[in-house]
């Protein structure tokens, strides 16, 4: 059998990165910037105020207090965005009414806040100095022209989107999010909401999937069931695959009569299906098909193997794909509060129950190892990794945890 990394170090070695290409600035939300982001221009681009109230000469109003208020003429206004109709330089010995944002007119030398004037617009009184420059904002006090913003690789959040916009960016080069094609496939599957029959179950995997590649970043176009019928599946795959930067599939990889993606696959060639030491997760598929050499992971069907073959082996792929920097989810250590027992000779992630408390972080297990056990899957929070050597781990012992839905 093939360790865990060994299989998923061959599948890094050959998944490339998408080519990056200008985006609109919010589909970048999240990816890694493909370029480096050198300021053109300064932030802010103009003087301006950063109070509502007048802009004044500063020695006019040097000496002003409640006692022996200042008194100056109002000679026009200027509010944000209104720089054409309004006031640009003012004399000595006058107020201009300023809005936030607005442009300060030259020779102003601070602003003085509504709050602290009678709020006149013939003429204002002001009872409260300022200092020299209070509440202007300077060209350039927050970015300077040539200032290195963002550098290739650094991830686009909604703080990075906001600055993109602020210095004039409407798009931005990033990797785009690989669009993962998920096909579940089994005569047993139904969609939710339809009937079921006494041999029948839910097709949940499609749609867990699909929800992972998008908490990965990636989109999902979930295709939903395929039959086990070699000509159904080797045609859904072809039609799909125009819209496909990568496959995931699920079910039809073991020893069954009807593992028909294993079937066709192995007919077509490209992709080759091993047994790798871990529960659950043993029979995993990964290869190329078609014209484009897509990538395609073919996952076990029982639900659990499923989630966490994708964890452990898509997500990294796609990160690749994304060109983020941190593949693999990072491996944590807790205190096991639960005795566990582990198979020998395969690494086995057991679903847990990752607590951080004053004493340091604990995780108990959830449920029992088999591969079916859906409930206990949502119920946990963590997985605990138990190496091929390890058997038994009593309580009190740390543990290697993969702590789940958080970025990484
Ligand atoms: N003789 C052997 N039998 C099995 C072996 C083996 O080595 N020798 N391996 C077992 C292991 S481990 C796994 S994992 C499974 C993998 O099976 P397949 O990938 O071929 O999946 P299926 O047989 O199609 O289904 C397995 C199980 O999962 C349920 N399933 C399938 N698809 C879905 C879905 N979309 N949503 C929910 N549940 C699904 C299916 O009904 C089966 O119960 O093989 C073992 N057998
Ligand atoms: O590998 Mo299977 O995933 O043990 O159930």
């Amino acid at each position: 059998m093939t360790p865990v990394d060994v299989h998923l170090q061959r599948i890094l070695d050959q998944i490339e990165p998408i080519p990056a290409y200008d985006q609109p600035l919010l589909e970048a939300m999240g990816l890694p910037i493909a370029e480096d982001i050198v300021a053109q221009a300064p932030l802010p681009a103009f003087d301006n105020s950063g109070m509502d109230g007048y802009a004044v000469v500063f020695k006019d109003v040097a000496e002003a207090s409640e006692q022996r208020p200042v008194h100056l003429p109002v000679v026009g206004e200027v509010a944000a965005g209104g720089a054409a109709r309004a006031v640009t330089a003012m004399s000595p010995g006058t107020a201009v009414r300023i809005m936030t944002g607005a442009p300060v007119p030259q020779g102003a030398s601070a602003v003085v806040p509504v709050e602290w004037t009678d709020a006149g617009t013939v003429k204002v009184q002001i009872s409260r100095a300022p200092t020299q420059g209070q509440h202007i904002r300077l060209a350039g006090s927050d970015v300077q022209s040539g200032d290195a913003l963002l550098s290739v690789g650094d991830l686009i959040g909604p703080r990075q989107i906001g600055l993109l916009a602020s210095v004039g960016r409407s798009r931005v080069s990033a990797r785009p999010r690989p669009r993962v094609v998920v096909i579940s496939t089994g005569d047993e599957l139904r969609e939710p909401g339809e009937q079921l029959g006494p041999d029948s179950i839910y097709d949940g995997n499609s749609y867990m999937l699909a929800a992972s590649c998008r908490a990965a970043g990636a989109i999902a176009y979930r295709v939903g069931i395929v039959r086990d019928d070699p000509q159904g599946f080797a045609e859904a795959l072809s039609d799909q695959l125009v819209r496909a930067d990568v496959v995931v599939t699920s079910g039809g990889v073991s020893m069954g009569a009807y593992d028909v993606v294993k079937e066709v696959l192995t007919e077509q060639g490209g992709v080759s299906f091993d047994e790798v030491a871990m529960q659950p997760g043993k029979p995993q598929g990964f290869g190329f098909v078609g014209e484009d050499h897509t990538p395609i992971f073919t996952l076990p069907g029982n639900p659990v193997s499923s989630y966490i073959s994708f964890e452990v082996f898509v997500v990294p792929a796609l990160r690749k794909m994304m060109g983020r920097s941190v593949l693999s989810r990072p491996m944590m250590r807790a205190v096991t509060t639960t005795d566990i027992t582990s198979l020998p000779g395969k690494k086995q992630f057991l679903r847990g129950s990752y607590q951080v408390a004053r004493g340091g972080a604990t995780v108990a297990q959830v449920g029992g190892a088999g591969s079916h056990l859906m409930g206990d899957l949502s119920a946990a929070n963590a997985l605990i990794v138990c190496s091929e050597q390890q058997t038994s781990i009593p309580a009190g012992t740390p543990v290697p945890v993969l702590v789940l839905d958080r970025d990484f």
